[in-house]
């Protein structure tokens, strides 16, 4: 069973070739991390999984179905979300009304309504449940423009989470945070694998490491190696390229 794969995808900017033929396989239930040096390729390929960017060549399936012709939105509404691309966040409406807004955004046509549905019981517990999984429940009254960085990242997280996906891309979840806060994603990110299939990029190795099923290494929009985290540390390319002293 796969839930997102790649088939042959390369994307060109001109005559530079930053996707090479890439072929991946995630697995319902999977995080799946994709590591790689600067410049690797790595956001080029989230942006062309979430709908950002057209692939120069190659497919992308969900569940079996060709989304390669879906746009952002529509990619979204069939359960494939990018973490921070939901929809903006608003300082002056509540955590919950942030996240209550997410949840009706995910359903085609409901912007109109969104006042009365505010108060409506179920929109309310699907964006109470993002709060909690998130670990925002204790900052759900307090205005969005007053959370710390931290935090307004885990809005984010909850916002993706309110829109009820199956799949979710995580570019840097953890980038600018303190170690608190970066430690903090880290446990939620474990309290939703399983629940949710994860693609993953992250330059904190640690993160990648501890929560990972699998890494993939791209290294100049290529796919050098996939396997499990004790696989890639003892992948001898894969130390040699990247991973270096890291890897022990
Ligand atoms: N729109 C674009 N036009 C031209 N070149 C681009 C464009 N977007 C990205 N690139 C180039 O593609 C290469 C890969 O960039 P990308 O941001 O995907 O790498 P990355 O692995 O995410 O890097 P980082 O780890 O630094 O975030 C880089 O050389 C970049 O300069």
């Amino acid at each position: 069973m796969v839930a997102l794969q790649t088939e042959g995808l390369v994307k060109r900017f001109g005559a530079l070739l930053v996707t090479d033929h890439v072929s991946l396989d995630i697995r319902p239930g999977e995080l799946h991390a994709v590591i790689g040096p600067n410049g690797a390729g790595k956001t080029t390929l989230i942006n062309q999984l979430s709908g950002e960017l057209q692939p120069s060549e190659g497919r992308i399936r969900l569940d079996g179905h060709d989304i390669g012709a879906l746009s952002v939105a529509q990619r979204a509404r069939a359960g494939l979300l990018r973490s921070y691309q939901i929809t903006s966040i608003f300082d002056e409406f509540s955590v919950r009304e942030n996240a209550t807004l997410a949840t009706l955004g995910a359903k085609r046509n409901a912007w109109r309504f969104w006042r009365p549905m505010l108060a409506d019981a179920a929109v309310r517990s699907a964006a109470d449940e993002a709060i909690a999984a998130a670990g925002l429940t204790a900052q759900a009254d307090i205005p969005a423009g007053e959370l710390a960085y931290g935090q307004r990242r885990q809005l984010e997280l909850a916002m993706a989470l309110a829109a009820q996906p199956k799949f979710l891309l995580l570019d840097e979840p953890m980038a600018g945070m303190s170690v608190q806060e970066s430690a903090a994603v880290i446990a939620l990110l474990h309290s939703l694998k399983r629940r949710y299939t994860i693609l993953l990029v992250e330059h904190d190795m640690d993160a990648v490491f501890s929560l990972a099923d699998r890494i993939t290494v791209l290294v100049y929009g290529r796919v050098l190696f996939t396997g499990t985290p004790a696989e890639i540390r003892a992948h001898p390319e894969v130390r040699a390229v990247y991973l270096g002293e890291e890897a022990d």
